[in-house]
């Protein structure tokens, strides 16, 4: 069962097109969407909820058409976290988990003892509650991280995009970040889908793998499926060795195979 279906998506922005997204987001699971710079996987995040509006082509969200839903309904249904590099908000970090009831609440309702009851679940889950009262500029990226994940947690959805999560974040905070959003799929069944660069841990996290190259869907399955140095290869012009230890792929870039962008 696909939480997110999407039939010939195409659109063209400047002078990138995205061509043909044909591509089935599985139910229930941890998604990763990789794929070089520039190929076309936040375009594809955005046209999912909206944010863009695609040329022609269907996006289906839980089986229901993505452009019959109600904004709001659209918001209880999907929560989206982009890339955090824009200005942050001046509030507390319960303020900020808070905004996460929005969909739920008409202008000037007041948060009723079930939203605050959602939110203290968030921020538990995520480990911000011990941060509720401080300012969200105060805490480090590991943290607001973590704060943006409950305030998308708190709009109670049932499927979550996140937009390269661990940017910015050292190795612990990563893999600390990646357990979590692998804990919340698992107790709480919310499909996870993220874009993320680093393919070990894509294919160490994630139980499906979209590649995208040049606008196109070029690969997907199982990361034991589809992570090889052919896939490197292919997707990235990259040699590479590539093999699998415990169901953990250990990856070796040798060189790339591309010298366009010193040209
Ligand atoms: N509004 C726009 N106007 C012109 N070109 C755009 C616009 N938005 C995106 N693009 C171009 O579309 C292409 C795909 O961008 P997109 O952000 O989807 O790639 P990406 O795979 O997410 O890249 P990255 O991994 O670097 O974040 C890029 O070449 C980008 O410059």
């Amino acid at each position: 069962m696909s939480a997110i279906l999407t039939d010939r998506i195409q659109l063209d922005v400047g002078a990138f097109q995205l061509q043909h997204i044909t591509v089935s987001i599985p139910k229930g699971n941890v998604t990763a969407i990789v794929g070089p710079n520039g190929s076309g996987k936040s375009t594809l995040l955005k046209i999912i909820t909206r944010l863009l509006e695609a040329d022609s082509g269907t996006v289906k969200i839980n089986g229901k058409l993505a452009h019959t839903y109600k904004s709001a309904e659209m918001a209880q249904t999907v929560a989206m976290l982009t890339q955090s590099k824009n200005g942050l908000p001046e509030m507390t970090v319960k303020e900020l988990v808070a905004y996460g009831r929005a969909p739920y609440k008409r202008l000037f309702d007041r948060m009723t003892d079930e939203d605050h009851g959602i939110v203290d679940w968030a921020m538990q889950t995520t480990g911000t509650k011990k941060h509720e009262d401080r300012m969200f500029h105060t805490l480090s990226g590991g943290e607001q991280q973590k704060a943006r994940i409950a305030m998308a947690l708190a709009q109670k959805t049932t499927i979550i995009l996140l937009d390269e999560p661990t940017t910015f974040l050292d190795i612990a905070h990563q893999l600390d970040l990646m357990e979590m959003l692998q804990t919340i799929n698992r107790d709480y069944g919310i499909t996870i889908v993220m874009v993320l660069h680093d393919l070990q841990q894509a294919a160490h996290y994630c139980d499906y793998i979209i590649a995208m190259k040049n606008g196109r869907i070029a690969e997907t399955g199982k990361p034991t499926e589809i992570i090889s140095s052919h896939f490197l290869e292919s997707i990235y012009n990259v040699q590479a060795k590539v093999r699998f230890e415990d169901d953990y792929p250990v990856i070796i870039p040798l060189k790339t195979l591309s010298n366009s962008r010193r040209l």
